[in-house]
């Protein structure tokens, strides 16, 4: 790849950065402005703007073309942005008067397909874009490969090594200079997924061990959840929701934020006396205006089955899933097709009638889109 021809100058910088009092520990290590970027007139990205702060993981998620990549080659540099900065531990790197190139910035890069040199060995992999002496240098390559679990993989050529190899390779080498933030592309996506979790894992536990700062691009919401410290949600070209994955689980900030995380039910109601009246029953408006129509939204697995009280619904289809089972319903007043993921064994038969309640406070409650 050619951002990667030629080694990174900001290596040398680095050691000076961090024997000087961090007095900019408080600062956040990225943090990009109303970034903008547009292709043949089209906005690719749109007005986006986040921090992450140092020693965090943040995702940025979202579907396939909604600008994630777009984004992370704007702050690697790779891509120019229209309008819009970046800055890194306080350093300007895009702006109006200013564009540094990618060997300029002080980041580490992880690419789906790991982007290795095929013509050198793994040892000259990981130290590429090493420039202390050469004794120091080996030193570093050798502390990274048996970080990564490659110490005897150091005379290898990418073709030798599996999948798995070569991304522990990737991610030795954008390590090993001490990158102030790693950028990351959906560097496990080209991963079989029985491999994928133990990569996965290494890691992350690697990346949390030396406190690195990690902007990681991914379409997986589980991934998201599993790697992030905050997730960035991207519908697009925009921004539409950051915060820690608990936060945008139980507070997404539209149905669509809510259904990137699981299946939803919905049913429609309207504001009555400070609560929206549904078949399901009557939930806080959440400031929604009295006589205003709402779609309320549960989560199969905040769908369960009650003995009293609930709303009546016949089954349709319940089948055993071996952590819990999904049941199958409609809801008898209605009609709507509900799902519902309940723990055990005991399944209730098709055509009998059962109770469903949403657990309490698990409801979600956005203004109805057609309203
Ligand atoms: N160099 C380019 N020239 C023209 N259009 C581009 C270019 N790069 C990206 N785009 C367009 O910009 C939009 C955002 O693309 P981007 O790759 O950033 O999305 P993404 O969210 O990373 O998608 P994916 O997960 O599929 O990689 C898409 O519509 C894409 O076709």
């Amino acid at each position: 790849m050619n951002q990667l021809a030629s080694p990174p100058d900001w290596a040398s910088q680095v050691d000076a950065r961090e024997a000087a009092p961090d007095i900019a520990a408080t600062l956040p290590m990225l943090e990009v402005k109303a970034l903008c970027r547009r292709f043949a007139g089209v906005a690719a990205v749109e007005d986006i703007g986040f921090r992450v702060a140092r020693g965090e993981v943040t995702c940025l998620l979202g579907p396939s073309g909604c600008g994630k990549s777009t984004t992370l080659r704007m702050i690697a540099g790779i891509e120019r942005p229209d309008s819009g900065t970046v800055r890194i531990d306080g350093r300007p790197m895009s702006g109006a008067d200013t564009f540094l190139p990618p060997e300029r910035r002080p980041v580490g890069m992880v690419f789906q397909d790991f982007a290795l040199f095929p013509h050198l060995d793994v040892a000259a992999n990981v130290g590429f874009g090493l420039q202390g002496p050469a004794r120091q240098n080996r030193g570093r390559i050798g502390e990274l490969l048996e970080r990564v679990g490659l110490s005897g993989h150091a005379a290898k050529y990418p073709h030798e090594l599996s999948g798995g190899e070569q991304q522990r390779v990737a991610l030795a080498r954008a390590l090993a200079p001490r990158p102030c933030l790693m950028l990351m592309d959906e560097p496990f996506s080209s991963l079989d997924h029985r491999l994928r979790d133990g990569v996965r894992d290494a890691a992350l536990d690697l990346l949390r061990e030396t406190r690195t700062t990690v902007l990681m691009v991914t379409h997986d919401p589980e991934e998201a959840m599993l790697m992030g410290h905050r997730i960035a949600v991207m519908r697009q070209g925009r921004l539409i929701q950051e915060g820690r994955p608990d936060q945008l689980y139980d507070r997404p900030a539209d149905r669509g934020v809510a259904a990137f995380f699981s299946d939803l039910n919905t049913v429609e109601g309207r504001v009555r006396n400070g609560r929206v009246q549904t078949v399901l029953g009557a939930f806080p408006a959440f400031g929604l205006a009295e006589g205003s129509r709402a779609e309320v939204v549960v989560r199969p697995q905040h769908l369960v089955t009650v003995e009293v009280g609930g709303t009546p619904a016949r089954v349709e289809r319940a089948r055993y899933l071996g952590r819990d089972s999904l049941v199958e319903t409609r809801l008898e007043p209605g009609g709507a097709a509900m799902k519902s993921r309940i723990p055990g064994l005991v399944l209730p038969a098709p055509g009998s009638l059962i109770r469903l309640a949403p657990r309490p406070g698990s409801v979600m409650v956005f203004p109805d889109p057609a309203d």
